[in-house]
This record gives C-alpha cells, sequence and structure tokens, in this order.
C-alpha cells in the first residue's frame, strides 16, 4: 500500500480544506494510506515540512495542497515560483515522489474554486509515480 504524507497551506482556507476533502478521498479510492497531514500557513512554508515528511521512512510520496491567488502585485508569482522549484528539489534530493496540488498563481478566488480538482490530479500522480518507480 502506498502511504502519502499531505502538507496543506491555511491560506484561504474555504478553498484548501475542500482540496483536503478531495485528497482524503481519492487517496481511499486508490487505496493509498495517508499517514501524516502537516497544515502550514501558507504555500511558502510547504517546503519545509514536505522535507520533514520525506524524511520520514514510513512516507513513500508527499501531496502538497494549495491556492495561490493574485493580489495587486507579482507577490504571487514570487510565492509560487520558488515553493515549486524547491519541491521539485526536494522530490529529486530525497528520490521520492511530490506531487504539485498548487493551484494559480495569476488566478482570481473563483479560478481558484474551479481548480480545488488539482487535489485529485496531485494524488493520482504521487500513487502512479511511487507504483511505476517501484516496478
Ligand atoms: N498570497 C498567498 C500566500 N501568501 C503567504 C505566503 O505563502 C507565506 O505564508 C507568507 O508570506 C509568510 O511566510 N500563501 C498562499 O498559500 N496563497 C496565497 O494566495
Ligand atoms: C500572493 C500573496 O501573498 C498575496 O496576498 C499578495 O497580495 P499583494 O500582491 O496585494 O501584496
Amino acid at each position: 500500500m502506498v502511504k502519502l504524507g499531505i502538507v496543506v497551506s491555511e491560506f484561504n482556507y474555504d478553498i484548501t480544506q475542500m482540496m483536503l476533502k478531495l485528497a482524503k478521498e481519492h487517496a481511499k479510492f486508490l487505496e493509498a494510506e495517508v499517514v501524516r497531514v502537516i497544515h502550514v500557513p501558507g504555500v511558502f512554508e510547504i517546503p519545509l515540512a514536505v522535507k520533514f515528511l520525506l524524511e520520514n521512512e514510513d512516507v513513500d510520496a508527499v501531496v502538497t495542497l494549495g491556492a495561490v491567488i493574485e493580489g495587486e502585485t507579482d507577490h504571487d508569482q514570487v510565492v509560487m515560483q520558488q515553493a515549486s522549484r524547491k519541491i521539485i528539489d526536494l522530490s529529486l534530493e530525497y528520490n521520492k515522489p511530490v506531487a504539485l496540488g498548487i493551484s494559480g498563481p495569476g488566478m482570481s478566488r473563483l479560478e481558484a474554486h474551479e481548480r480545488v480538482k488539482y487535489a485529485k490530479r496531485a494524488v493520482e500522480a504521487a500513487v502512479k509515480m511511487c507504483k511505476r518507480l517501484k516496478s
């Protein structure tokens, strides 16, 4: 059974909690086990929590969940680009899948609601990668 860790941003809580619910439901459907969920203040804090989970031998893969919504500046681009790059770096460093379930940047709140399904896609990717890399 694939054992998943989930890191979820609390920023835009109304959206990210729906993402977490969908992620847990899809993990159950795929017969994967969610062994740990870590809540972080925002997407920018996700990489450190991902590293913490990847160091856990009981975690086969990590799913990241969040929504980066545009503001008046390009700050959303900074948050997303830096976090997503470190997520990839950590996956390669620990040789474990880390799936991107973070929507945005450059996104409105309505568009964020329309992309809650990114959570399902991320769980699917994490489980597929675990099975294919093991085989
Ligand atoms: N604007 C969004 C943020 N910003 C907060 C940062 O992620 C971080 O928590 C803060 O800068 C403190 O270090 N986070 C999101 O998850 N989504 C956003 O739209
Ligand atoms: C992406 C964010 O952190 C967002 O809250 C930034 O808003 P702003 O660009 O108006 O400072």
